[in-house]
């Protein structure tokens, strides 16, 4: 049909949705989306774009990958029950988390290595979020250093995932450096504390780090640099065993906590917590919130799916801490039934690493406005204004 005058569907850019009509409105003048609109097929297209080393370590898990498919058949198992006449015109996707104001309850999960995948890396993936106004975590094996991950990110808020080194001159100087740059709080993974067995990069006998591929905050901070025997330029293999031999302490128990409120002002979420009694003890460790997460399926296979967990630990911090979730997002919906089982906000990961791939910057910006389109479309349309209106009740375990 021949389309003249106004357009037929006018979007309302007060709502992340408008996206839906900006790319219908594309179509008039021959425009389609750069890439699919379905989040859940980007990793089969990323898979024909990308270096087969650098996707088997994005898309891969551990071992057989029992954890990463849990992790989807979980979302699944539940089903969102719409309700109907409730008035949804005016809707307010946003959030204040331990004192961080998001536009909508979605942060981008820290992802190392992101030069592997695009030269830009976390510059492009910082530009992006910023330009949304979603936050940030950022790596500590990001291939940036995070001076520069800030600068990019500007005004935006962002925050500060911490591989807990062996070296504690270096763990005091990370947190001094996120501090000084401006990120607002602290997410300590304690899940990876070793690389798990992970196949596909076994096979490809792979491992970035070993190229130097992750090591830019190590490499350009200063207590780091003292405890090399020679430059790093001049002896980059030492470097990287130096590096490998610091990188993480699988010793650390609760009782090593206090060290991390001794040196963070701000808020202190540990990320990788499955358990309710490892839940209830962050909280009491006074730990401000739990990042409930099995790592994307990374590191032990055959865990419990991460939303699968999330019940679980809703009921045992009741509301004494913040509660985070990722491990499976793929979709508006997928938020939707994160919010509705105990979270505050989401984390998502590998979508937004292949809109990297894909795309660049613009490629990142793409699936972000994708998963916030249809989250508020879905919270429309089961009957919600507000993510606070989210209760399990407006679930099904199917
Ligand atoms: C390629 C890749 C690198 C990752 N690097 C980190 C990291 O540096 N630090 C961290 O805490 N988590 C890291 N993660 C885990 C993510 O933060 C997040 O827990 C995971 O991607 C969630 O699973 P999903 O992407 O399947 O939704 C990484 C995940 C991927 C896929
Ligand atoms: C010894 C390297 C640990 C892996 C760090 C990156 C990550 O979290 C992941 O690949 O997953």
């Amino acid at each position: 049909m021949e389309h003249t005058g106004s357009p037929p569907l006018v979007p309302d850019q007060r709502h992340f949705g408008a996206y839906q009509y900006e790319i219908y409105l594309g179509g008039l003048s021959g425009q389609v989306p750069p890439i699919t609109t379905d989040l859940s097929a980007l990793a089969e297209i990323a898979r024909d774009r990308m270096e087969p080393t650098a996707y088997g370590y994005v898309a891969g898990g551990a071992g057989t990958g029992a954890t990463m498919r849990a992790n989807r058949a979980a979302f699944d198992r539940w089903r969102i029950v719409p309700r109907m006449l409730r008035d949804v015109t005016v809707r307010d996707l946003s959030r204040t988390v331990l004192g961080t104001r998001m536009p909508a309850p979605v942060l981008l999960a820290p992802v190392g290595v992101l030069s592997v995948v695009h030269p830009e890396g976390e510059l492009a993936v910082a530009r992006a979020a910023a330009s949304l106004g979603l936050p940030l975590v950022h790596s500590t094996v990001a291939s940036y250093p995070m001076e520069e991950v800030a600068q990019a990110a500007g005004d935006a808020p962002r925050w500060y995932q911490l591989y807990w080194p062996r070296d504690r001159e270096v763990a005091v100087s990370f947190l001094e450096r996120a501090e000084r740059a401006g990120y607002e709080a602290l997410v300590v993974t304690l899940d990876t504390f070793l690389l798990a067995w992970r196949t596909r990069d076994l096979d490809q006998a792979y491992l970035p780090f070993l190229q130097r591929v992750g090591l830019a905050n190590y490499l350009a901070d200063p207590a780091f640099r003292a405890g090399l025997a020679k430059p790093a330029e001049e002896d980059p293999a030492a470097a990287v065993a130096h590096w490998a031999a610091m990188f993480a302490d699988p010793s650390k128990t609760w009782e090593d906590l206090p060290f991390l409120r001794e040196h963070w002002d701000g808020p202190i979420l540990l990320k990788g917590i499955l358990h309710p009694d490892d839940a209830r003890r962050a909280v009491d460790a006074g730990m401000d919130g739990v990042i409930v997460s099995n790592h994307g399926g990374r590191q032990v296979d055959g865990s419990i799916a991460a939303l699968d967990a999330l019940p679980g630990v809703a009921a045992a911090v009741d509301g004494r801490a913040a509660i985070l979730f990722d491990s499976g997002i793929r979709t508006g919906a997928d938020v939707v039934k994160a919010l509705a089982l105990g979270a505050d906000a989401v984390l998502v990961g590998r979508p937004y690493v292949y809109g990297l791939a894909l795309g660049g910057e613009e490629g990142v910006r793409h699936v972000l406005r994708c998963l916030l389109a249809e989250l508020d479309l879905t919270l429309a349309l089961s009957g919600h204004t507000t993510p606070d209106q989210l209760t399990p009740d407006a679930l099904v375990h199917a």
